[in-house]
């Protein structure tokens, strides 16, 4: 059996009495770009968690890279871009390119690390569309540039598979079209990607496949009815 990016086998989970989700299974290929859709509270940022080693389902099996989450994100295969707002850091004094070092442990102990770190920060922050924008205060940031740079700090590492979560939500169309791109590029390298919406049809389809989260189990996308129901 070929090696899955990330493979869920029947996932369930509640939270205390609350099911959530019941018997899900993904198989995200290498290099793929899916996209996971699912109406508010289907359980896409709780799939999300699971696949992170953040949560334990309560049955069924999960592995990256036929790794365990948590041996993954040790071994720094996954890069995350949560669901968070450039309000988040407002009163956190962090510049773009301090939120991007940061997932590379840069040291200021190893002068020549931090040096090359910095490098890699910068190109990072190129590539997500920030040039010249690393000493802005990251709270500072519009919707836009918030989200490349929370892109830029996931891709730093040159992750074997990225989960995004919600990044468009709260973006306008040409920005939203523009992160697209920027991650449709990285995905090129032979990244894997999976991008979770509740708003597909805002989505220019440069991704290769969607799928449905809803009542617990995930659906490979049928018929356009389906993914606009969320079912
Ligand atoms: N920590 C928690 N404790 C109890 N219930 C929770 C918790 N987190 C989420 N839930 C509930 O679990 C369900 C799934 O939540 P989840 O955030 O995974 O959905 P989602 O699809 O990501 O939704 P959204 O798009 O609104 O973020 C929801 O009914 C939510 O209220």
């Amino acid at each position: 059996m070929s090696i899955s990016a990330v493979r869920l086998s029947g996932v369930s989970f509640s939270y205390r009495e609350h099911p959530v989700l019941a018997g899900a299974s993904l198989e995200l290929a290498p290099g793929e770009f899916c996209v996971l859709a699912g109406q508010n509270g289907a359980g896409k940022t709780t799939l999300t968690r699971i696949i992170l080693g953040e949560l334990e389902p309560d049955g069924g099996s999960v592995a990256v890279f036929d790794r365990t989450p948590t041996a993954a994100i040790a071994d720094g295969l996954v890069g995350y871009v949560p669901q968070q707002s450039p309000d988040d850091y407002r009163h956190i004094p962090l510049t773009v390119l301090e939120l991007v070092q940061s997932n590379l442990n840069a040291t200021r102990i190893l002068p020549h690390r931090h040096a090359r770190e910095r490098s890699l920060a910068l190109e990072a922050i190129q590539r997500a569309g920030l040039a010249g924008l690393h000493d802005r205060l990251v709270g500072e940031l519009s919707g836009g540039q918030f989200q490349s740079a929370l892109l830029a700090r996931a891709l730093v590492r040159s992750p074997w598979l990225l989960l995004l979560d919600e990044p468009t939500s709260n973006l306008d169309d040409a920005n939203a079209a523009a992160l697209m791109q920027t991650v449709s590029q990285a995905s090129e390298g032979g990244m894997s990607t999976l991008l979770i919406t509740h708003d597909l049809a805002r989505l220019p389809r440069l991704y290769d496949r969607t799928v449905v989260l809803g009542h617990g189990v995930i659906h490979e996308e049928s018929d356009e009815r389906s993914v606009h129901n969320g079912l």
